[in-house]
């Protein structure tokens, strides 16, 4: 049976709690309240075991305590600096989640997993859309996961941000390949975001779907047996990945290298997919098992979150670089899009 959905236009972050509220409601790309009828079944029989598809990237670290925090960035916020010029870190930063834009086995509907598949121009188009909605939102560093839509898509919107700052790809999957990608100049890596790929926010692995028309498969295996294996939490597709598979993988990569940036008083944005992103949805609101079977996300929508002492603050999604209220989520932002502004005039 499926989910009752009230979706907008753009619908990119549906979820049945009912007790989630969104500074944006109405443009497109707000997230919607999805009402899911009781009794929504999953079948818990296991039908195949997954096996990751890990172990193939090497991840590449940022460590939190090489330079610290968003105020080393040359636009100093008020807020973070003190008289004597030593700078104490944000207590507040933002936190931007988006899925890749559409990619050329999105558009054929066809089951993608880890296969590396590259972004469409509806695609690419909606990832310079989701840059210009953060445009005024602070970056510091990137994670992306090892497959090229997620990273085109943070590539194509970070074209589109007012600092203007090179995003560059931390190459760390070999000592040679660290050391040749070093840059020596201190001024030209302050002008630089990294941006960290990293296997464990790949794509759920789909498993024998890989590659399968999704319509095909339903009318083969049945509608409900393939809605099991696309939205269960812990039946996995033929040999693939559960959502449970991929959360283990995916949290675990969120709580050991991510949330030490955040903590670090960085702001960070994600590129990712619909399942390792519904993943890290589910620990940042704290959802069931049951309540993330009706979360879906859209293609190339940001999605902002507050990281505040401790805490995730979900404000949904930034509707436009102009609009106002996304600015008025905390001081430091505020503060930042002020600073972007007066280096423009
Ligand atoms: O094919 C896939 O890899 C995913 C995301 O596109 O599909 P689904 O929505 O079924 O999880």
């Amino acid at each position: 049976m499926a989910a009752t959905s009230l979706h907008h236009a753009i619908g990119s972050f549906h979820s049945h709690r009912s007790n989630i509220s969104s500074g944006f409601q109405n443009g497109i790309g707000s997230f919607s309240v999805t009402i899911v009828p009781k009794g929504f079944g999953i079948d818990s029989r296991l039908i195949g075991r997954g096996s990751s598809c890990s172990g193939r990237w090497t991840s590449g670290v940022v460590h939190a305590s090489s330079s610290q925090s968003s105020v080393s960035d040359p636009i100093q916020l008020p807020s973070n600096s003190n008289t004597s010029g030593s700078r104490k870190k944000s207590n507040e930063t933002a936190l931007i989640l988006i899925r890749h834009g559409e990619s050329l086995w999105n558009e054929k509907n066809l089951f993608t997993g880890c296969v590396d598949v590259p972004l469409t121009q509806k695609g690419v188009d909606e990832a310079i859309e989701a840059g210009k909605r953060i445009s005024n939102i602070p970056v510091d560093v990137i994670f992306t996961s090892a497959l090229i839509r997620a990273q085109m898509t943070a590539m194509l919107a970070m074209t589109q941000h007012r600092r203007k700052k090179v995003p560059i790809i931390k190459h760390e999957e070999s000592k040679q390949a660290t050391e040749w990608s070093q840059v020596y100049s201190e001024e030209t890596e302050k002008q630089s975001i990294p941006v960290v790929p990293a296997w464990q926010l790949n794509e759920r692995m789909y498993g024998e779907l890989q590659g399968l028309n999704k319509q095909e498969t339903a009318d083969k295996f049945g509608k409900e047996k393939v809605h099991e294996w696309r939205r269960s939490y812990d039946i996995p597709p033929p040999n693939g990945e559960s959502l449970e598979m991929c959360a283990e993988r995916a949290v675990a990569y969120f709580k050991e290298q991510i949330e030490p940036q955040l903590l670090s008083g960085k702001h960070v944005m994600i590129a990712a997919h619909g399942n390792s992103l519904r993943s890290i949805i589910m620990y940042l609101d704290k959802l069931t098992s049951q309540e993330v079977i009706s979360l879906e996300l859209s293609t190339g929508i940001p999605m902002l979150y507050i990281f505040k002492e401790g805490k995730f603050i979900r404000r949904g999604s930034p509707p436009a670089p102009s609009e106002p209220g996304v600015y008025a989520y905390t001081r430091t932002l505020a503060n930042y899009r002020q600073k972007l502004d007066e280096m423009v005039n």
